[in-house]
């Protein structure tokens, strides 16, 4: 499946964790998202994760896997998307993990599929906030500065404002977007809503919708239409 991530305005993120139905995914897989990541912090394994790219891969979308577990890396992906915590006060999850993931599977890796994202988490009490310690709440000079550290320090292709579960000042977004110049800016985090989604597309080059395609599908598909009708 060709992917440009340069172009997408709106993907959803599902989570193997979570039980979707057949009717649910296509609608979403259907829904003229420019794709699917999938990807959660807890009780990700392999056949959960293989489980979902097979249904998702009945569909004409692209699918990607952020990887939050070793365990859990499934062969067959568009592409791989590898968090990078820049606020996480837990070690772990600054290299620890990232450097077990390469004794494993550094010969196999394509680069050109592995894009590495450097993660701002917004809210310390999502379970990515908890795992990895994130120094939260996060300040406008913070943001600018974690942006600067993933755009012009490191380089990154993606720097991610994550506020899992709740929705985050957009101010926030518009902040980070002042400084970046290279990296992607995508937005994840509590959008339940076309006026959300609407607010943050104005700032975030990528806008990620997930729970609230666990609860109320038809107002996370209406996300689709007002993120791409948005002007950034
Ligand atoms: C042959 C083949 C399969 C090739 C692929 C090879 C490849 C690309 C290998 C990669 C090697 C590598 C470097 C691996 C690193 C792996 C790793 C575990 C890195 C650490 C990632 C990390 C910091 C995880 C912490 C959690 C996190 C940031 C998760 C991201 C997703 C997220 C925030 C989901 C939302 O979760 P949340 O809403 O908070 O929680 P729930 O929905 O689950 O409740
Ligand atoms: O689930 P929500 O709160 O929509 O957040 C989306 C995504 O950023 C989670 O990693
Ligand atoms: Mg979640």
């Amino acid at each position: 499946m060709e992917m440009d991530m340069e172009k997408w305005r709106h993907v959803f993120k599902l989570d193997p964790d979570k039980a979707i139905e057949d009717a649910a995914l296509e609608a979403v897989c259907e829904s003229g998202t420019d794709a699917i990541i999938v990807g959660g912090t807890t009780n990700i394994t392999f056949d959960n994760t293989i489980d979902l790219l097979s249904r998702v891969r009945r569909y004409a979308v692209p699918c990607v896997l952020e990887i939050s577990n070793v365990d859990a890396i499934v062969p067959g992906f568009d592409a791989y998307f590898i968090p990078l915590v820049l606020n996480a006060q837990n070690p772990d999850w600054i290299f620890n993990a990232h450097v077990k993931g390469l004794e494993e599977y550094g010969p196999f890796i394509k680069w050109d599929e592995v894009f590495v994202e450097g993660y701002v988490v917004g809210n310390g009490d999502s379970a990515v906030g908890r795992l990895t310690e994130s120094r939260t709440p996060v300040s406008e000079e913070e943001i600018k500065a974690y942006a600067r550290l993933a755009d012009q320090m490191l380089k990154l292709p993606i720097f991610y404002i994550e506020y899992s579960g709740t929705y985050g000042d957009p101010k926030l977004v518009q902040a980070a977007g002042k400084v970046v110049h290279n990296s992607r800016i995508f937005y994840g985090g509590g959008i339940r809503n076309r006026e959300q989604a609407v607010e943050i597309a104005r700032w975030a080059d990528t806008v990620v919708v997930g729970n609230v395609v666990y609860e109320e599908l038809a107002q996370a598909l209406a996300t689709v239409d007002a993120v791409k009708s948005t002007k950034k």
